[in-house]
């Protein structure tokens, strides 16, 4: 189970756009921006937790806060109970962050790039072989497993990406907008393979603005508004709260209720 309570982040703006921005966002205080307010929620191994927010709304701000590659200024992230705030080294092993900058090594190939997270890891050989073919089953890559990784497509680079992320079988799954840029048959094979975490039992969250995602995946939802949790629930809860059983109608009453 992650928890996630009270979060919070403050960027120091830049002098000349401090006063430009503070116009515009009543995230803006005396030189500082709060993306990130008041953020919590939870997610139990075998759940699906979505991150919705209209753009700029702190998602991937949160889920970098989650990852350890941000600092949060307030909040706690636990994960079964254990403070990953106080042992970042523990989260970055427990944790696969796919991020929208996931960089892979152009020079080497889809299974080289693969291998070589799996290796810092310190996977062993045979079983980074096999956590390696199975990811090509899982993830359809074996038609460009050889091909260096600044010869991809947007969708193979992607799927090449997820694979490394999840290479060292983490605890806890985050992907920042996983099916940007992807195909319907690419999305659909991602969506596929995110879904069958419920069964590893494996929390994972994902930030997303396709609702159509969401209905298929996701047992529970958290949408930020202008870095606060706006909704925390489960999407028949989000669906009540809008008194319809459209999905966008109660996004954009949570939104406008907030907003
Ligand atoms: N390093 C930074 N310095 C200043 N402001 C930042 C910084 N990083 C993010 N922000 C601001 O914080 C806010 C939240 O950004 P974030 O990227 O978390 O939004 P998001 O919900 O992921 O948006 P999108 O849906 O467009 O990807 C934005 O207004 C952004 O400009």
């Amino acid at each position: 189970m992650i928890e996630v309570q009270g979060l919070a982040k403050r960027f120091r703006l830049p002098s000349r756009g401090a006063k430009a921005a503070k116009a515009r966002d009543p995230r803006d205080h005396d030189g500082w921006f709060h993306a990130v307010r008041d953020v919590g929620f939870s997610c139990a191994p075998g759940e699906v937790l979505g991150l919705l927010g209209p753009n700029g709304a702190g998602k991937t701000t949160t889920l970098r806060l989650l990852s350890t590659a941000l600092k949060p200024d307030a909040g706690s992230i636990t994960a079964n109970g254990v403070d990953l705030l106080a042992d970042p080294l523990l989260a970055r092993q427990q944790i696969g962050f796919l991020s929208g900058s996931t960089g892979l090594y152009g020079r080497l190939t889809a299974r080289e790039n693969i291998e070589y997270f799996g290796r810092l890891h310190g996977m062993r050989p045979p079983e980074l072989k096999r956590r390696c073919d199975e990811l090509f089953e899982l993830l359809q890559m074996h038609e460009f497993g050889n091909k260096r990784a600044d010869q991809l497509s947007t969708g193979m680079r992607q799927k090449c990406a997820i694979a490394r992320t999840v290479v060292h079988q983490p605890r806890i799954v985050i992907l920042d907008e996983p099916t940007t840029g992807l195909d319907v048959m690419a999305a659909k094979i991602l969506l596929d393979f995110i879904a069958s975490y419920k069964a590893l039992r494996v929390p994972l969250i994902f930030s997303t603005h396709h609702l159509h995602e969401v209905e298929k995946l996701c047992d529970r939802v958290c949408i930020i508004n202008h870095g606060k949790t706006a909704f925390h629930g489960t999407v028949d809860q989000l669906r009540q709260l809008g008194g319809s059983a459209d999905l966008y109608d109660a996004f954009v009453g949570v939104i406008n209720q907030e907003g």
